[in-house]
C-alpha cells in the first residue's frame, strides 16, 4: 500500500496515473461502518478491475474549527494502525492530506476539481452522512460538482441497536467503561500500542509484576479499571490482567498508570513496543486497606482472567 502525504494547495501539475474508486473519510477507529464503506469501494474495485484509493486526514477535522480539550484531541486508532488495517483490507493506496484551515475553505468544487479529479477518480464512495470540507457539502450535492466526470456512491450508514456506529458512540463507550459494546461496534477487539517503560518496581514484590505501558498521549484509552487483554509481543500473544488507574492503594494523587499482569511469563520487556487487545472489563479500581488486601483481590482477577480464555 503507497502513502501519498498531501499539504494543501496540491501541487499543479499533480496526477494520478491510473482511474481509482475512492474511498473518503476521517475513519477514526474504522469501526463496522466505516469498514462497510471501503469494503463496498473494494468491492466495486474489484468489478471494475481498479485499484482501491482512500482518502483520509491526518489529524481530526475539528481541530481546524474549535480548540479542542486534550482529551477531545485523542483518537480511537492512530495512524500508523489505521495504515495497517487499511492495507489488510486491501487498499492499495491512501492519499493522506494535511487537513488545514486553508484546505476546509476550498468550496466544495474547488475540493472537487483540486482534489477528486486530480485523484484520477473512477467512482467515489462515502457514508452518507460524510461532508467534505463545508458543512452542507454533503453526499447528495456531489454529483452535482461532479458534473458526469465520476460516479457517487453513498453508503447508508451501519446500525447496531437501533442506533447508528460511529466514532462519538465508540469513545462514549470508552469513557463509560462498557469495552464488550465497543468491541462489537469496532467489529474487533479495541486496540492500543506502547512502549514498555519502567514503573516504581513494586509489582515483583506483590507477586505480579507489571509491564507499564506508556502510550501516545493523543491515543484514547478505556475508562479506569481492571481488563483481561490479549498482548502482542513481536509475532507472539499473551494473556494478561490489564490495570489502567492511579494506584489509588499507594496514594491518591498518582497519575493514571497502564500497568499489565502477563500470565505465565517471566522475561525483561523493557523496551518493547507491544499492542494491546482490551477483551473484556472485569470491575472498577479499588483503594484496598492495605497490600495484603490488594493482592488477594488479584489473585481473583488472575482466577477470573484464567477463567475468561478457558471459556472464550
Ligand atoms: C490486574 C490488576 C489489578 C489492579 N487493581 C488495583 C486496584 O484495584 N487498586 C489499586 O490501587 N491498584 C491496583 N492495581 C495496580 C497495582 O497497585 C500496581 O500494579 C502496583 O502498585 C505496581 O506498580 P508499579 O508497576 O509502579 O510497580 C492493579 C494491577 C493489576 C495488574
Ligand atoms: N509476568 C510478567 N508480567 C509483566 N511483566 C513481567 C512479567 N515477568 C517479568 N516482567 C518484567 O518485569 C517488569 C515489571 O516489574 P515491576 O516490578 O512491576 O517493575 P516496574 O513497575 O518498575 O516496571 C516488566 O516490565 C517486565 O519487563
Amino acid at each position: 500500500m503507497k502513502i501519498v502525504n498531501i499539504h494543501h494547495p496540491i501541487d499543479d501539475d499533480f496526477r494520478n496515473d491510473a482511474k481509482v474508486v475512492l474511498a473518503m473519510g476521517y475513519f477514526d477507529g474504522i469501526h463496522l461502518g466505516h469498514q462497510e464503506v471501503i469494503n463496498r469501494a473494494k468491492e466495486i474495485a474489484n468489478q471494475k478491475h481498479l485499484p482501491l484509493a482512500v482518502l483520509t486526514y491526518d489529524h481530526k477535522p475539528a481541530v481546524v474549527y474549535k480548540q479542542l480539550s486534550p482529551h477531545e484531541r485523542r483518537n480511537i486508532i492512530m495512524n500508523d494502525e489505521k495504515m495497517k488495517f487499511m492495507e489488510s483490507m486491501g487498499v492499495d493506496k491512501v492519499f493522506l492530506v494535511n487537513y488545514s484551515f486553508n484546505f476546509q475553505n476550498q468550496t466544495p468544487q474547488e475540493f472537487v476539481d483540486n482534489y477528486l479529479i486530480k485523484f484520477n477518480v473512477d467512482t467515489v464512495v462515502a457514508g452518507s452522512d460524510h461532508t467534505y470540507g463545508a458543512k452542507d457539502a454533503t453526499m447528495d450535492l456531489l454529483p452535482k460538482y461532479a458534473k458526469n466526470r465520476f460516479d457517487v456512491v453513498s453508503v447508508d450508514l451501519k446500525k447496531f441497536k437501533y442506533e447508528k456506529v460511529s466514532s462519538t458512540r465508540i469513545r462514549r463507550n470508552l469513557d463509560d467503561g462498557h469495552i464488550k459494546t465497543v468491541n462489537e461496534l469496532m467489529g474487533r477487539p479495541f486496540h492500543t500500542v506502547g512502549t514498555v517503560v519502567h514503573g516504581l518496581a513494586r509489582g515483583r514484590k506483590l507477586g505480579y509484576p507489571t509491564a507499564n505501558i506508556e502510550h501516545d498521549e493523543l491515543q484514547w484509552l478505556p475508562a479506569i479499571g481492571i481488563y483481561v487483554v490479549n498482548v502482542h509481543i513481536g509475532n507472539d500473544i499473551y494473556h494478561g490482567m490489564a490495570s489502567i488507574g492511579r494506584n489509588v492503594t499507594f496514594g491518591n494523587s498518582n497519575p493514571i498508570t497502564v500497568e499489565i499482569n502477563l500470565l505465565d511469563f517471566d522475561n525483561n520487556i523493557y523496551g518493547e513496543v507491544v499492542g494491546i487487545d482490551w477483551l473484556y472489563r472485569i470491575r472498577g479500581e479499588v483503594k484496598f486497606e492495605g497490600v495484603d488486601k490488594l493482592i488477594e483481590q488479584l489473585k481473583d482477577d488472575e482466577d477470573f482472567t484464567r477463567m475468561f480464555f478457558k471459556n472464550n
